[in-house]
């Protein structure tokens, strides 16, 4: 793929006014997110208050962002979508095409590159279910996942903690990025020169030397001590669960009558006035609490290309694929550095900073088969 010569589909289909020699779009036009004025090291300068955090619980902007979070309350399925929402789907794939039925597109953008491959877990590869200890993914998922593993470098970043999420994967030839990126376990970084003051040499279950990556090690102590609070102050809420993800906590309210979402909200919002320095940012019928510090997916997925001598976009095309807004600033990064392809993967339309779509795990399924398929 050359993203620097003119071609068609991403290009034509985004509605931004763009140079067209450009795969992305121009940063001032991308949508803002908060948070945006960083310091030059890690720790985000806003003053916490301006962020809204705190004020928001009073007024209806918490509740608004948890309804929205799973638009009408349900999980929307091929089976329950309606012929209106297959015309708006149709309508978006014109905007995000299908990565499968682009395929070929793909393919040819890939020519003469080097694939780097990167996949959020929950909602991409295992399909969103009620209960978060049981979110498996599928034998087949896994094999597919092996398979392509082999092919191409491939690294998880979840919003998980790396742990679990390499326990529900079990694969031993990808790279996890748990706590949204970070907290990252990737290969020895021999290309760069930079030290970076979290990173230390470490050994994986295989022996095998590794970097790790953690970012946000000083808030461990100050997670543990939410996250005890969390679960104290919601154990009266019928259906709440408290998730430690190492560098952030999930607090999950999608088995949650409505009528107590307000008092999810309060609860969370009672333990975090207390910690200037974390804030609060809104999942899949999840409220998260993690650090402010200037990290992301998107950090992440510049700082695994590196490690992997990969952050030459002559020669590499890297390729993140995700269902959550968290995954929206790896997306932004792609496009911004103006090499490699997001793939959003949602049943719904939604706006988002991805070239193309996938419906449901089942066709990142599929999308990770053909990759394998055109590699041989
Ligand atoms: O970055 P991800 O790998 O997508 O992780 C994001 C969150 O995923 C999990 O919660 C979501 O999936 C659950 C299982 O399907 C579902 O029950 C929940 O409602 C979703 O929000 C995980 O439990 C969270 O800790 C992650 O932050």
């Amino acid at each position: 793929m050359d993203l620097k010569s003119n071609h068609t589909a991403p290009v034509l289909t985004d509605p931004a006014p763009i140079s067209k020699s450009r795969l992305g779009v121009h940063s001032s036009l991308l949508p803002y997110s908060p948070g945006t004025a960083f310091s030059s090291n890690l720790f985000l300068t806003i003053p916490w208050k301006k962020t809204g955090v705190l004020d928001d619980v009073r007024s209806s902007s918490w509740l608004d962002a948890m309804k929205s979070s799973s638009p009408t309350h349900k999980r929307i399925t091929k089976e329950n979508a309606s012929a209106d929402n297959d015309v708006a789907y149709a309508t978006w794939t014109l905007k995000y095409p299908s990565a499968i039925a682009s395929f070929e597109q793909i393919a040819n953008f890939a020519k003469g590159k080097r694939i780097a491959l990167f996949l959020d877990y929950d909602g991409t590869l295992s399909p969103i279910v009620d209960n978060p200890d049981r979110a498996f993914m599928s034998d087949a998922m896994r094999s597919a996942v092996e398979k392509v593993a082999k092919c191409f470098p491939t690294a998880i970043i979840s919003g998980r903690s790396r742990d679990k999420v390499h326990e529900f994967v079990g694969l031993k030839e990808l790279y996890y990025a748990g706590s949204h990126g970070m907290d990252i376990m990737g290969p020895v970084r021999q290309y760069i020169s930079d030290d970076q003051p979290n990173s230390v040499r470490s050994t994986d279950e295989q022996g095998k030397e590794v970097n790790l990556f953690q970012p946000a090690s000083e808030f461990l102590p100050m997670i543990d001590e939410v996250y005890s609070s969390l679960v104290e102050n919601t154990k009266y809420i019928k259906g709440v669960k408290v998730e430690n993800n190492k560098f952030c906590v999930s607090v999950h309210y999608r088995n949650v009558d409505d009528k107590s979402w307000k008092s999810v909200a309060q609860c969370v919002y009672d333990v975090i006035k207390n910690y200037p320095r974390l804030r609060l940012t809104h999942g899949r019928m999840v409220l998260e609490v993690r650090p402010v510090i200037n990290w992301n997916k998107g950090k992440a997925v510049t700082f695994l290309l590196e490690s992997l001598g990969l952050s030459n976009c002559d020669d590499v095309l890297p390729i993140y694929v995700g269902d959550d807004r968290t995954d929206e600033d790896a997306f932004k990064v792609l496009r911004e550095r103006n090499c490699g392809l997001g793939i959003l993967v949602s049943p719904v339309p939604k706006e988002t900073n991805a070239f193309y779509s996938l419906r449901d795990p089942s066709e990142v399924m599929e999308f990770l088969e053909y990759l394998v398929m055109w590699k041989k």
